[in-house]
């Protein structure tokens, strides 16, 4: 089945092959990517796009010395199925299985930890500083693609490693794709296709302009063309990265392994900072990867005949319903805006977008620009609405408090992804957002426990003229009816589900569901149990929570947050300000540690915050 790659368990192995065997080894590579993929899921055309670029890494460097750095990470699987990991690849983003990115505590070969993007080149120039204060002569390579380039710190980054001037190599994987089409005037100038028309057009514009100069005899043709030669120089895609300091290489056919494998061999030999720019199509080599990159960049597990899903879920997803009701509140209110940070399709906005053009903005991968980007919009009259997984608002806490809170402008945060993201594990999950923001004064912060209540809390967001947040859950709402129109809640206000005198279980968002199938089951064993959805974490409806914990004297908290400065602090230092010390409460939520990926469900059943978890717990907390 595999004649060549079933026998390579490391790079020592790949570099015992021949050159012309390589490119055989590259169309195994992709079988067994489709093979694998189309039953796990993952990132598939990422992937696609980077077989040639990972078989010529690791033939032509010395992986584990020479440290190889994958931008986000998600396009390393043929990276991980060469360094040994080939049998054990149909585990990838499974449960207890292998990460679906790069991780340290994995193998030797992966030389940092990715997930959130554009860290490659900090972590690369970090280690080649390493390498020169060690005396070491390893090379340090940040593979980046064009989307992560678009992240603010990987500029931090280039502008301090020409500085420092040390050897570092960065390979600039260029298809012109991000999660959906690449944006940005960086990304068309990196993309630039110097065409024959483009320097016509100067040309004859160079010309016009130096007629207009005073003659100066025939130095004039001689000053035209070292100027166009000097305007060519300028505007290729090379200059900008040459002028901060790198050699430039390229752009290479990323796809053409003998030139790969050529070039990479000579810049070997190399010092100092070189970029080398390739060109790859993103889902190469699979007809329906490489016709919709967009929508295979992130798959489920699919028919590879066809190209169609094989697993589809029932009830409408929550950022469904959120991008419907964006589009409701927009033509309800011209002042409603919507900001994405390269995730348009991820965030539910393609329609919006498509529907208001002018009202939709993708930033790139630049969440602290998307901050205060819309900071300023508020500012002069707008209502933005910033739709960004909660993971990556960790990227913008500063610009949160500086920017939009200090100045008390109306932004609405929607934290998408948030709680337990499933597959894509630790680097994903967006358990930390009720503990990073609860404690910015200003900030409204609420979860919704369905899909209808995420429509309301919207509509309550963009129309209160203040700094607020909401945050949901990835994938199926709770299949509940939707109101018909949206509706705003009173701030700061929860709602008791169920009254009970034994224990009153106080739930927000996506516990509140297996708070009340707990409480059932619960009611059935005789305890009086009461359920309360908080729906805000800030600020919290003290009444509410004072009263039931005042009649039961036991409550418990169940959040999908980290514990750590989470919902059941927050209901903590409520009780403690109101000297209400002889109410006793446990706490369910995520502990003191980072959460593997696996299931949604299985991860919830470990962390004992499903219904089964949560009634178990309540049940052992009433008898001490
Ligand atoms: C900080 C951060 N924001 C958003 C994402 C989501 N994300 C993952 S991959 C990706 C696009 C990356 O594009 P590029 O670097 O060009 O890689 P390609 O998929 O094209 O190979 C995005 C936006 C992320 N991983 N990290
Ligand atoms: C690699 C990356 O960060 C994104 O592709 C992310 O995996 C998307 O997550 P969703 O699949 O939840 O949209
Ligand atoms: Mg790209």
């Amino acid at each position: 089945m595999y004649q060549y790659l079933n026998h390579i368990d490391s790079p020592d192995d790949l570099k015992k092959l021949k050159p012309e065997h390589l490119l055989d080894l590259a169309a195994e590579v992709r079988r067994f990517l489709l093979e694998k993929v189309s039953v796990t899921g993952g990132h598939l055309g990422s992937n696609l796009g980077t077989v040639e670029l990972s078989i010529a890494l690791l033939y032509c460097f010395d992986s584990p010395n020479d440290k190889i750095i994958w931008d986000v990470g998600h396009q390393a699987y043929t990276h991980k199925i060469l360094t040994g990991r080939r049998d054990r690849f149909h585990t990838q983003r499974q449960y207890k299985g292998l990460s679906g990115f790069p991780k340290r505590s994995e193998s030797e070969h992966d030389a940092f930890g990715v997930g959130h993007s554009s860290t490659s080149i900090s972590a690369a120039l970090g280690m080649a500083a390493a390498a020169d204060l060690a005396g070491a002569k390893n090379h340090a390579i940040a593979v980046i693609g064009d989307g992560s380039l678009t992240g603010g710190m990987a500029f931090e980054a280039l502008n301090q490693a020409g500085h420092l001037k040390k050897d570092l190599i960065v390979i600039l994987n260029d298809n012109e794709m991000s999660i959906s089409k690449n944006v940005g005037a960086f990304s068309s100038f990196i993309s630039r296709k110097m065409t024959g028309r483009y320097f016509r057009d100067l040309k004859k514009e160079m010309q016009g302009l130096l007629r207009n100069i005073p003659a100066i005899g025939s130095d004039i043709l001689h000053f035209a063309r070292r100027a166009e030669n000097s305007l060519k120089s300028f505007l290729t895609p090379g200059s900008l990265f040459e002028a901060l300091g790198f050699d430039y290489l390229g752009p290479l056919d990323g796809h053409d392994l003998p030139q790969l494998i050529e070039v990479f061999n000579n810049i070997n030999q190399l010092d100092g900072p070189l970029l080398v720019h390739v060109m790859t199509t993103k889902g190469k080599g699979y007809k329906p990867a490489e016709e919709n990159p967009d929508k295979f960049h992130g798959v489920g597990p699919f028919d590879i005949v066809t190209g169609k899903a094989t697993s589809s879920t029932s009830a409408r997803s929550y950022t469904e319903l959120f991008g419907e009701a964006m589009v409701d509140l927009a033509e309800q209110d011209p002042r409603v805006v919507a900001i994405t940070a390269a995730m348009r399709d991820g965030t539910g906005l393609k329609t919006f977008s498509e529907r208001f053009p002018k009202r939709f903005f993708d930033v790139g991968i630049a969440e602290q620009h998307a901050m205060t980007f819309a900071a300023g919009l508020a500012a002069d009259g707008f209502r933005p609405v910033t739709a960004i997984y909660s993971t990556f608002v960790q990227r913008a806490y500063d610009q949160v408090f500086h920017d939009i809170c200090l100045q008390k402008l109306p932004v609405t945060i929607a934290m998408d992804r948030a709680g337990l993201v499933g597959d894509d594990g630790p680097t994903h999950h967006g358990v930390m957002d009720y503990s990073f923001l609860r404690h910015i004064p200003g900030l409204a912060l609420m979860a919704p426990k369905d899909e209808n209540e995420l429509r309301h809390m919207l509509k309550t967001a963009v129309t209160s003229g203040v700094p607020i947040s909401l945050r949901y859950p990835r994938g199926a709402g709770m299949g509940v009816e939707l109101d018909r129109d949206l509706k705003t809640l009173d701030i700061g206000r929860g709602e008791l589900l169920m009254e009970g005198s034994d224990i009153c279980l106080i739930a927000i968002g996506s516990t509140v569901y297996p708070a009340l199938q707990a409480a059932h089951s619960l009611q059935g064993l005789g305890v009086r149990v009461g359920v309360v959805n908080a729906r805000f974490i800030k600020p919290l409806d003290a009444e509410l929570i004072l009263s039931v914990a005042g009649s039961c004297g036991r409550i418990m908290t169940v959040e999908e947050n980290l514990l750590q400065g989470g919902f059941g602090s927050a209901v903590l230092e409520l009780l403690n300000d109101n000297n209400m010390q002889d109410v006793i409460v446990r706490r369910l939520g995520i502990p003191d540690r980072f959460v593997e990926h696996g299931s949604q469900a299985r991860l919830r059943q470990d962390l004992g915050i499903d219904a089964e978890g949560i009634a178990a717990a309540a049940l052992a907390f009433l008898k001490q």
